[in-house]
């Protein structure tokens, strides 16, 4: 099953739709719990719960509510718990008498030293940075903080991390992942999900694969398959200035399936020499049939290059765009109109802007849908947290966080075109091959670091080690019996 998140209005009508759950408080009574149990297995790992410090850092709403109540839980446990309450007026009356019931304290300042923080400024009701009151708290915590719902500061719908933000160590949320959990994931840390009683939610905004689903689906040779049942992917990348643009994508296009790999550019040699199993011609003309092409990196924007773009647009079959390729269709957006077959673009932040017209803004995920809808293909807009859009506006946006930023290097996208253009070619949708080869992507780019700054073509020699370890989180064997 895939990882859906959903807004704070869905989260909102889901935990109105339980009706007595609500008002009586046994949802916050359970969220409450769940922070609590979360803190506390910490602590535990770390000596044990009694005479241990945790402080609490409260707003006005729900949150600091489930924050206060969560407290309580805690100093019954033998924990020494202080809170600093943001706004003494308007803290949640229940919650507080329930700390001060349990032997908690209220405090202007939180000690200098604490085993855990937990951060109850805001949830879903949050709007706009960290006031400063709050920031002032946080810049000397050094402890492990807890966020409860969503790190304060950070909205809850389009993941943007204000400034001043809360960078939380853990995440622990209630019912549903919020899709700030995704599209702001370096700073909720680990993110817990505890169940409130909210069923199932239908309607999610934005979705993630897990490693399984993409091991599951990874495409292997089969007993009756040949080199071309399983789909031939060509290559139109390289130039006589960026050659190695077209042995990065090539060799990413060989590494992700075993089907044919056309490679049809100015940089025949250097392809040949290192990947001998490449069919090369000059032209995507001279080249063979082909079930998807991938063009544009390094490609160049000159005449030559344009008319080998027209060419690759005008076949039907899909097309991977990325690179040079998206500079030359954000000044020739005409070419996608007489499309026929389904048409992928790869664009990070500057190629996007260019496409759309305008700067990415910090709304990445409602930027990302609108060009899909308004150009009619999918888009998948590269970054430490890649979202991927499909032209329909039914279907949610898919996320994938890489982890790490070790991906961060020079022909790592190339890299990333020649996966999805295989699996494009292999017959998966834009939206599942691109999703498939975002998750690849980031799992070969940590294997092939190791904890240490790594090139494009190390992460390509690691691909296979990637695929290889999807695939057992799937439990499949490495060749299909
Ligand atoms: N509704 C429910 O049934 C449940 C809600 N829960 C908790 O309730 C939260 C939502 O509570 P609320 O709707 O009260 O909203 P929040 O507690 O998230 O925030 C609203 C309050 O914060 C203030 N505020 C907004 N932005 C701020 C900022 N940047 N700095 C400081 N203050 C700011 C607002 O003026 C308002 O007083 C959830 O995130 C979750 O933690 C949980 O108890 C689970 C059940
Ligand atoms: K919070």
């Amino acid at each position: 099953m895939p990882v859906d998140y959903f807004t704070a209005a869905a989260v909102r009508a889901a935990e109105a739709a339980t009706g007595d759950l609500l008002t009586s408080g046994a949802l916050m009574q359970r969220a409450a719990t769940g922070v609590a149990n979360v803190v506390a297995a910490h602590l535990v790992s770390t000596g044990g719960c009694y005479g241990r410090g945790v402080g609490l850092v409260v707003g006005a709403g729900d949150n600091g509510g489930d924050a206060l109540f969560a407290g309580a839980l805690l100093a019954r446990r033998g924990v020494s718990v202080c809170a600093v309450l943001l706004n003494p007026e308007r803290a949640h009356p229940a919650g507080l008498a329930a700390l001060r019931r349990s032997g908690g304290r209220v405090v202007e300042r939180l000690p200098a030293t604490m085993d855990a923080v937990v951060d109850g400024v805001v949830g879903i009701g949050g709007h706009g940075p960290l006031r400063e009151s709050a920031a002032t708290v946080f810049a000397s915590v050094t402890a492990p903080v807890f966020a409860v719902d969503l790190p304060s500061g950070i909205d809850a719908d389009t993941g943007v991390v204000h400034d001043p933000a809360v960078s939380a160590d853990v995440t622990v949320t209630f019912g549903v992942r919020r899709n700030a959990h995704l599209l702001a994931a370096p700073h909720c840390g680990r993110v817990v999900l505890i169940d409130i009683g909210l069923g199932d939610l239908d309607g999610a905004d934005l979705r993630s694969w897990t490693d399984d689903e993409v091991g599951r689906c990874w495409p292997v040779p089969g007993p009756a398959d040949d080199k071309y049942t399983q789909g031939v992917v060509g290559v139109v990348a390289g130039s006589p200035r960026y050659p190695g643009a077209g042995v990065l994508c090539t060799g990413a296009a060989i590494h992700a399936t075993s089907g044919l790999t056309r490679y049809a550019g100015s940089a025949g040699a250097q392809v040949l020499s290192r990947f001998p199993e490449v069919v090369v011609s000059e032209s995507p003309q001279a080249a063979g049939r082909v079930q998807a092409w991938i063009v544009g990196p390094g490609f160049g924007v000159d005449d030559d290059a344009l008319a080998r773009l027209r060419t690759v647009l005008a076949a039907d079959v899909p097309v991977l765009v990325d690179a040079d390729g998206l500079t030359m269709l954000a000044a020739h957006p005409e070419l996608l109109a007489a499309r026929t077959a389904a048409t992928l673009l790869t664009p990070h932040a500057g190629e996007f802007a260019r496409l759309a017209g305008q700067p990415l803004g910090p709304d990445r995920l409602a930027a990302v849908r609108d060009l899909a809808q308004r150009l009619g293909v999918t888009v998948l807009l590269k970054g430490r947290g890649t979202l991927i859009a499909g032209p329909e506006p039914s279907t949610p946006v898919i996320g994938n966080d890489a982890g790490s930023s070790w991906a961060a290097t020079a022909g790592s996208g190339d890299v990333l075109a020649g996966l999805a253009g295989a699996l494009l070619a292999s017959g998966r949708s834009p939206v599942d091959a691109a999703a498939m080869a975002a998750r690849v992507h980031s799992v070969a780019a940590a294997i092939g670091a190791d904890d240490a700054p790594l090139g494009a073509s190390r992460l390509l020699g690691a691909i296979p080690a990637a695929i290889t370890r999807l695939r057992r989180a799937a439990g499949a064997s490495v060749v299909r019996q």
